[in-house]
């Protein structure tokens, strides 16, 4: 019997043990803090949980376009219940990974991961868990895999306190809302809280190294979420990097490399993450860091030592639960000799919970406008599509990409309330190779935001019959 030992029990660790176990593997999970991760307990189910409640509070701001009058202050947020139910529902979700693992017989343990091979090289490997009762329990292993995941960066002179300067765990420790929160950092997350709280009635300045908001994303989609920003009443300080955040009489003070400052009540940083890589014993097996602490893996997900694989965050490769959970897959069939596809990053479907949400699948818009890719491309505004002027939605577009000469759908983005459910035959279409002329004989339902999605693909295809 195989015996695989996983160190860290986040979405790539636990799909992998689902996947392994069933193979009749014997498998071990060591976590040392709950299952499910960073993800299901700090990161990606509890930032979800409270934008669900952001969104609940922002819906009353259009109400009365629709027709009903509402009052304001009936839409007071209940911070406590709030943050109640993203952990609830964080510690919920846990339970029931822990649930499944050990309905497939595998085994976890509570403690710290870490490799202790006498000498690097060597055919099997050992790992060291040190439990959370004060015990070790040495665990000998045919296959390892490094599922360890990635913690908050944090900059020297503006370590977290917990009350004032905060990262994005601590937040739901508040007991009130903050009165002026300093986002600082603008990609994903920084962007999706600067959201969040703009949405639940904060107001909020995000301090954005770049000249915009998401700087990794769409070009057109962060102009629609800026100008939400703005609409809103919250602001950016761009160009700017902070430097140091100090505790104020009233809040915190933001000083920015190039002299400006910034005053709130509250700075959330949002600044990245590095992976925790530091302190498992890589030297022990002879694997070498790459940049930034990630470990570099192949598309299979083998690390450069033997019978050692890793997934998800600590490999950088692309911190998103999916693709974590993708790769802790692929270890473990590639190591238990089943049939596997390497992992193609080109189909990864990933949105930003912003409001409007913003998902994209594929080539980017980026890629195309550079010539890197050759393509054509059509943006349909939202306006125009009838569903969205019903539900009173003005802001937003589909963009549709495929290959200039056969119209193989490549790629995709889609800023609309609920992108992230929209970009699905945009990514059904990308990964089976189909063409704009599939997705426009499709019959999508009237009226309905996919309907846009329909009719990007038949304006592709028009200009198709032009060619
Ligand atoms: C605010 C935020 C929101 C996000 N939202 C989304 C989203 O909406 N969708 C999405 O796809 N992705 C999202 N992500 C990214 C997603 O959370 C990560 O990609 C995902 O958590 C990676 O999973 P993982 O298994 O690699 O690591 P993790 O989830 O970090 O799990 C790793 C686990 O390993 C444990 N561990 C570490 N070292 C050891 C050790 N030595 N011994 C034992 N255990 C150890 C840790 O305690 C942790 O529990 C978000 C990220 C952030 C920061
Ligand atoms: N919805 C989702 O799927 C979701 C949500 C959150 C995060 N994630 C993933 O997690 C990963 C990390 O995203 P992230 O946003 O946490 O980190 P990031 O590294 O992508 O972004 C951090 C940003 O902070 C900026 N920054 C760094 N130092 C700064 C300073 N001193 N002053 C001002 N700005 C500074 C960086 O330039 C960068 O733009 C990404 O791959 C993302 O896709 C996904």
């Amino acid at each position: 019997m195989t015996r695989i030992v996983i160190m860290g029990g986040g979405p790539a660790g636990y799909e992998a043990a689902l996947v392994a176990a069933p193979h009749g593997a014997d498998v071990t999970v060591v976590e040392r803090d709950g299952l499910g991760g960073a993800c299901v307990l700090y990161d990606c189910v509890p930032s979800k949980t409270y934008i669900a409640s952001a969104g609940a509070r922002s819906a009353f701001r259009n109400a009365g376009e629709l027709g009903i009058r509402t009052e304001n202050s009936e839409a007071a947020v209940d911070v406590p219940v709030v943050h109640g139910r993203v952990k609830g529902l964080a510690l919920a979700q846990s339970a029931d990974v822990r649930a499944k693992l050990q309905r497939e017989g595998v085994r976890i343990i509570t403690g710290t991961a870490r490799f202790c091979d006498d000498a690097p090289g060597l055919a099997q490997h050992r790992v060291v868990a040190h439990t959370s009762d004060g015990g070790t329990e040495v665990l000998p292993a045919d296959v390892v895999l490094i599922a360890t995941g990635a913690t908050p960066r944090v900059l020297p002179g503006a370590v977290p306190d917990g009350e004032r300067i905060l990262d994005w765990r601590q937040i739901y420790d508040l007991t009130e809302l903050p009165e002026h929160l300093i986002v600082i950092g603008s990609g994903v997350t920084g962007a999706e809280f600067a959201s969040a709280y703009t949405e639940i009635g904060v107001k909020v300045t995000l301090v954005s190294s770049r000249d915009r908001v998401l700087p990794h994303e769409d070009a057109d989609a962060a102009a629609v979420l800026e100008d939400v920003f703005t609409e809103r009443g919250s602001e950016m300080a761009k160009h700017a990097r902070a430097s140091r955040v100090e505790r104020t009489e009233k809040g915190v003070k933001v000083y920015l490399e190039d002299g400006r400052t910034v005053e709130g009540s509250h700075a959330l940083m949002t600044v990245g993450s590095v992976p925790n890589t530091a302190d498992i014993g890589l030297d022990r097996i002879g694997i070498e860091p790459g940049k930034g602490g990630f470990i570099p893996v192949d598309r299979v997900s083998r690390t450069s030592v033997s019978g050692v694989y890793a997934a998800g965050d600590c490999t950088g490769v692309l911190m998103l639960a999916s693709v974590a959970a993708m790769q802790g897959r692929i270890a473990m069939w590639h190591a238990l000799g089943e049939g596997v596809q390497p992992i193609r990053l080109k189909t990864v479907a990933a949105n930003v919970f912003t409001n409007p949400e913003i998902a994209t699948v594929g080539i980017s818009q980026q890629a195309i406008d550079s010539g890197e890719v050759p393509a054509r491309t059509i943006m349909l505004p939202l306006a125009t599509n009838p569903r969205a002027k019903m539900e009173g939605l003005r802001r937003g577009f589909v963009k549709l990409f495929c290959r200039p000469a056969t119209g193989v759908v490549i790629g995709g983005v889609v800023v609309a309330p609920s992108a992230s459910e929209l970009i699905l035959p945009i990514a059904l279409a990308v990964q089976n190779q189909l063409t704009v002329e599939h997705l426009a004989h499709t019959f999508s339902v009237y009226p309905s935001l996919s309907g846009s999605i329909t009719d990007a693909g038949r304006q592709l295809m028009r200009h198709d019959d032009l060619d």
